[in-house]
C-alpha cells in the first residue's frame, strides 16, 4: 500500500503532481537540488492547489494528505513506499539521482521515472532493485490532465505496474498501461509525430506560428478531445484514410534529427515560457495570465468532458 510518496525534481512537473498526489491523501516529501526550485515549488504548489479547487477534486475520504519541502535527499526519500524521479530529461542526470537515493531506500520502495520517453529498461540499468522500477509518465500540467502512462521495463515485476496503475485510479486518475517499453511510449510518439511535422511547416514558412496553433487547437486539438483517433478513423472513413495516406504519408517529414529551427533556440537559451522567449515572447505578467487563462479553460474543457457540466 502506498501512503508516503517522495518527489525529486521540483521544475515545472513536480509541483502540480505533489498536490494532486496529497489532494488524493498521500504524505509527500518534495525535494530539488536547487534551493531556488523549492522556493518557487512552493508558490507553484498553492497555484495548483486552487486549480484543484476550481476542478472540484474533493480530499480524499480518509481526509487530504500533506507536502512537505525538503533540501535533504535523505530525508526526502527515507521511508517513502514510492521515489518518483523528475529530473531533466538525461540518462546521466537520472541515473546519478538512481545513485544518490539507492543505499537510502528499503529493498520494497517503488522507483518511478516521469521520463518523456527514456526506456524504462535503460533506466533501470542503474539501481539495484530493477524489478520495482516502472514508468510514471504524467502529462503536462499535471494537476490538471488525468492520464497518467504506466510502463513497465525488461525487468520489472508486473506487481509493480499493478501497484502504480492502482494508486492512479485510487486518487481518481485515468491510468494507462503501455505494453511495450518503446521509446516515447505511446502519448509522445503520437504527439511528436504531429510536433515533428507542425515544426517542419512553419520552418519551410507554409504557415506562420500562431495559424499554425489555430489550425490544429480548433482543428484536430478540439475533436480529438472528444473522438480520438481509432475512433475518428471510423468517423472520416477508412476508405478515406486509405486514399489520402496513400499519397499524403510519402510528403510528411520525416527527418530524424532536432529540427534547425529548434536548436537556434535552444542554442540561445530560449527555451520558451521558462525562459521569456521561445516561439513566442513572454513578459512575467503575460506569462501569469497566460497560466491563469488556460487553466481556466482546461477545468471547463474537463468538467464537460466529464459531464459534470
Ligand atoms: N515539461 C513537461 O511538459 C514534461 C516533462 N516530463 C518529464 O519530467 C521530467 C522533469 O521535467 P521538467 O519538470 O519539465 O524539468 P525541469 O527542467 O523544469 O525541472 C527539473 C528539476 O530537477 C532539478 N534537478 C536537477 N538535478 C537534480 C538532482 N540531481 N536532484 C534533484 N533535483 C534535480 C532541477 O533543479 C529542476 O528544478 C523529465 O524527465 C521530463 O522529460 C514529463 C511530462 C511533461
Ligand atoms: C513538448 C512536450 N514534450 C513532452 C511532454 C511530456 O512528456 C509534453 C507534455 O505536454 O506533457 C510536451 O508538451
Amino acid at each position: 500500500m502506498i501512503r508516503r510518496i517522495a518527489i525529486i525534481g521540483l521544475g515545472t512537473m513536480g509541483p502540480g503532481m505533489a498536490a494532486r498526489l496529497a489532494r488524493g491523501g498521500l504524505q509527500v516529501t518534495a525535494y530539488d537540488v536547487a534551493p531556488a526550485a523549492i522556493e518557487r515549488a512552493r508558490t507553484m504548489l498553492g497555484t495548483a492547489e486552487g486549480v484543484l479547487d476550481s476542478l472540484g477534486v474533493a480530499p480524499s475520504s480518509a481526509g487530504a494528505g500533506t507536502v512537505r519541502f525538503t533540501d535533504d535527499i535523505g530525508d526526502a526519500v527515507a521511508d517513502a513506499d514510492l521515489v518518483i524521479e523528475n529530473v531533466p530529461e538525461n540518462i546521466s542526470v537520472k541515473a546519478e539521482v538512481y545513485r544518490m537515493i539507492d543505499g537510502l531506500i528499503s529493498s520494497d520502495t517503488i522507483v518511478a521515472s516521469d521520463t518523456s520517453g527514456i526506456p524504462i529498461t535503460k533506466l533501470q540499468a542503474h539501481i539495484s532493485h530493477p524489478e520495482r522500477m516502472v514508468g510514471m509518465h504524467w502529462s503536462n500540467p499535471p494537476h490538471i490532465i488525468p492520464m497518467i502512462e504506466v510502463i513497465g521495463g525488461e525487468k520489472t515485476a508486473p506487481q509493480t505496474v499493478a501497484t502504480i496503475r492502482e494508486l492512479i485510479r485510487s486518487i481518481g486518475l485515468l491510468p494507462v498501461v503501455v505494453k511495450k517499453d518503446v521509446p516515447g511510449f505511446v502519448e509522445n510518439r503520437v504527439f511528436y509525430a504531429l510536433l515533428r511535422e507542425a515544426v517542419d511547416l512553419v520552418e519551410r514558412g507554409v504557415i506562420e506560428p500562431e495559424d499554425l496553433d489555430t489550425c490544429v487547437s480548433w482543428g484536430i486539438g478540439y475533436k480529438i478531445a472528444v473522438i480520438g483517433p481509432m475512433a475518428l478513423l471510423d468517423m472520416a472513413g477508412l476508405d478515406i484514410y486509405k486514399s489520402v495516406s496513400s499519397f499524403l504519408n510519402a510528403d510528411l517529414s520525416n527527418r530524424d534529427d532536432v529540427a534547425p529551427m529548434v536548436l537556434e533556440r535552444t542554442n540561445a537559451s530560449k527555451f520558451g515560457i521558462k525562459s521569456g522567449e521561445g516561439m513566442f515572447s513572454y513578459t512575467p505578467e503575460q506569462t501569469k495570465a497566460l497560466q491563469a487563462d488556460r487553466a481556466r479553460k482546461l477545468v471547463a474543457v474537463r468538467r464537460i468532458l466529464e459531464g459534470r457540466e
